[in-house]
């Protein structure tokens, strides 16, 4: 069976990023820019008084300095008469200085009488004025290697930016397997139970920037199976749930080969997870889930999450950080196990502690996980106290 490491690679070499697109500056935020933005402009655009007050030539700076007060500046509107020695300008923040090379003097360090001013006994040597060009200049880019930010949709919009290159959102369908199963809302039959794969899936590939498409559930036969996957065509991702182990029922792969599947793996090991199967499929990839709703998320957090990630353009993240184990742990098997955890308050590095019961069809622990515990495959009981791996889950 293949490691986890195989499967990373072999899963990632299935994709490609996607083609760019061009979308307003308001639908930008979680996107990846698949070209730089280049600002149009110099910000400030002029040398701007960051203070309420006085701007003066800098050779009227002195201590107790009586001038004159001759016209205003504002944000927006700034002075345009002459400068001339022993003259202030009223002038008030963001407002174009006069002059770059004087001083702004702020109204608390004056004393005004009628026209004239007198500066304090006591000046600082700061001349509060944001010079040109002390956020960026025109023509400087921006480019960032990760989804847009808030932040970043606000230095793009400084930049006069109204439209963005962004990579195209992988679209991602969903389909769920299974005679069991019924959407949530509906009345299950006696053998039947709610169907919630499709659902985690959806919620990933939202928060990672794809568009999911969910698909009606398939139930097991060949023709139905083959019916919704005909639905998925044009999706940059085929993402099945269950039936894919070696149940009499499990047709998933037999039906996908059927239409066309170039299989790079089945089987892998890891648990959850060991019958996750992946391809390409038509134009697209397929990554084929196991049913349990445990196992499904597991392999969807370490392999359709990097795949999303390439997809946009970017570098899939190293995620395991180091942790101590708070309780004791038994001996693994032969594959690597990936323990539902939630994290404690520790020292230097967290604490964490596995939930008693890994069964692979428990959502309530899965949801009170806050990460994954990695137990290397073939490893012997370790004591609490031991350094680990673990993922933090979002
Ligand atoms: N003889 C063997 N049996 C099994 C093996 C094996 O190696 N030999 N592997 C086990 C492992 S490990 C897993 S994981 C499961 C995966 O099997 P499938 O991918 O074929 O999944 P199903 O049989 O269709 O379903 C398994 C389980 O999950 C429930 N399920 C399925 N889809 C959903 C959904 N959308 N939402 C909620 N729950 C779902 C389903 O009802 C089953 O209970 O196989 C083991 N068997
Ligand atoms: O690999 Mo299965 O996913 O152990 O439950």
């Amino acid at each position: 069976m293949l490691s986890v490491e195989e499967a990373l690679r072999e899963v990632l070499a299935l994709v490609e990023p996607l083609g760019p697109e061009t979308v307003p500056l308001r639908r930008a935020l979680g996107r990846v820019m698949a070209a730089p933005a280049s600002a149009k402009l110099t910000q400030p655009p002029f040398s701007a008084s960051a203070m309420d007050g006085y701007w003066l030539a800098a050779e009227d700076h002195t201590p107790g300095a009586v001038l004159r007060v001759e016209g205003e500046a504002a944000a927006g509107r700034g002075y345009t008469g002459p400068r001339v020695p022993g003259q202030a300008v009223r002038i008030f923040t963001g407002a174009p200085v006069p002059d770059a090379g004087g001083v702004v003097v702020l109204q608390e360090n004056v004393t005004r009488d009628g026209d004239t001013i007198t500066l304090a006994a006591q000046l600082d040597s700061n001349t509060n004025i944001r010079p040109e060009g002390q956020d960026f200049w025109a023509e400087d880019t921006l480019c960032p290697e990760r989804p847009l930010t808030p932040r970043d949709i606000g230095l793009l919009a400084s930049m006069n930016t109204a439209e963005v290159s962004v990579r195209r959102r992988p679209e991602v369908a969903i389909i769920a397997t299974g005679d069991e199963l019924v959407m949530p809302g509906e009345t299950p039959g006696p053998d039947q139970i709610i169907s919630s794969n499709s659902f985690i899936i959806a919620a990933m590939v939202e928060l990672l920037g794809g568009t999911p498409r969910v698909l009606p559930i398939a139930p097991d036969d060949r023709d139905s199976l083959r019916a919704v996957f005909e639905m998925a065509r044009g999706a940059d991702l085929v993402v099945t749930s269950g039936g894919a182990s070696v149940g009499a029922h499990d047709l998933v792969g037999e039906v996908a080969a059927e239409l066309g599947l170039e299989r790079s793996f089945w089987k892998i090991a890891m648990r959850p997870g060991k019958p996750l199967m992946a391809g390409r499929l038509g134009d697209g990839a397929m990554l084929g889930l196991p049913g349990n709703p445990v196992s499904a998320m597991v392999c969807a957090e370490l392999f359709l999450r990097p795949m999303l990630q390439k997809m946009q353009g970017l570098a899939p993240a190293h995620r395991t950080e180091l942790a101590e184990l708070a309780s004791d742990v038994p001996a693994t098997g032969p594959r690597t196990h990936y323990m539902r955890a939630r994290l404690l308050p520790g020292g230097p590095v967290p604490r964490v502690e596995p939930f008693d019961n890994q069964d692979s069809a428990l959502l309530s622990v899965l949801s009170s996980a806050d990460c994954l515990l990695i137990r290397p495959k073939d490893d012997a009981a370790r004591a609490a106290g031991t350094q680990v791996e673990i993922i933090r889950l979002s």
